[in-house]
């Protein structure tokens, strides 16, 4: 499905490689150190940032070149990129069409989309009026009625108490079966591996190693693995 060959990213004195392949409704938890580059690769799959060598293929074709909102994918920052002066409603309509003339199916689609993530009470409201854990499911809703087969999640729920970010995680979960897309999640807590990933892409010293199942890898963890999880 995604193919990452030979990639390369440099960025002034930070270096980061990759070569993988990444399935279908797959579940990858991308882990590793702080400052090890899991964002850096996650913005070079999206587009936005260039890589210096290699290529990104999808279903064989070649998209190193192609403009982010191009791509068969979607990302979902920390921040859950909200914009406050909108309506929720507005914010996940931006998803679909970015100058909101939504057509009716269109309209329907967020609806339906809102309904699933259950702030359809909520529509008209601006995010500063919602919860985080609220806003997060305002940005889910964005993700989801894009409809993309690749979801990039930058850990998502950092914010949320524990209890909140498992309820969110289950709820990703069921989306990404629901849609059959396949999730790229970078997180740094290892029970949120546990949780959702069916493979890990651990990310330390330059590299983005290949993914490998996650039960057997977190119940066994290599050395460098050992070390980043303590
Ligand atoms: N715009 C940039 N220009 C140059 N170097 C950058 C830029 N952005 C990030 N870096 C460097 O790239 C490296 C990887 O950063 P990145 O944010 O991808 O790491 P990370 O694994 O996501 O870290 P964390 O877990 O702390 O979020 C770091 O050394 C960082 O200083």
């Amino acid at each position: 499905m995604l193919k990452l060959e030979k990639f390369e990213i440099r960025q002034t004195d930070f270096a980061l490689s990759a070569d993988m392949v990444l399935e279908p409704r797959t579940k990858y938890a991308v882990i590793g150190p702080s400052g090890a580059g899991k964002s850096t690769l996650l913005n070079a799959i999206c587009g936005f940032i260039s890589l210096s060598g290699g290529r990104l293929l999808w279903q064989g074709s070649d998209i190193t070149q192609a403009d982010p909102a191009d791509r068969p994918m979607t990302m979902l920052f920390q921040d859950n990129n909200l914009f406050p002066h909108l309506s929720v409603q507005q914010n996940v309509g931006l998803g679909l069409r970015p100058d909101l003339r939504l057509q009716r199916d269109e309209k329907d689609r967020v609806a339906q989309a809102l309904a699933r993530v259950g702030l359809q009470d909520h529509a008209d409201k601006r995010p500063g009026a919602l919860s985080g854990g609220q806003q997060s499911r305002a940005a889910l809703a964005r993700v989801l009625v894009q409809a993309r087969p690749l979801v990039l999640l930058d850990e998502p729920f950092a914010a949320l108490g524990p209890a909140l970010r498992n309820e969110m995680l289950d709820l990703v979960q069921s989306l990404i079966e629901e849609t059959g897309a396949a999730l790229m999640m970078v997180t740094h807590a290892p029970q949120d591996v546990r949780r959702i990933a069916d493979q890990v892409i651990f990310v330390e010293g330059g590299r983005a190693h290949a993914p490998q199942p996650a039960a057997a890898l977190m119940d066994n963890p290599p050395p460098e693995l050992r070390a980043y999880l303590g």
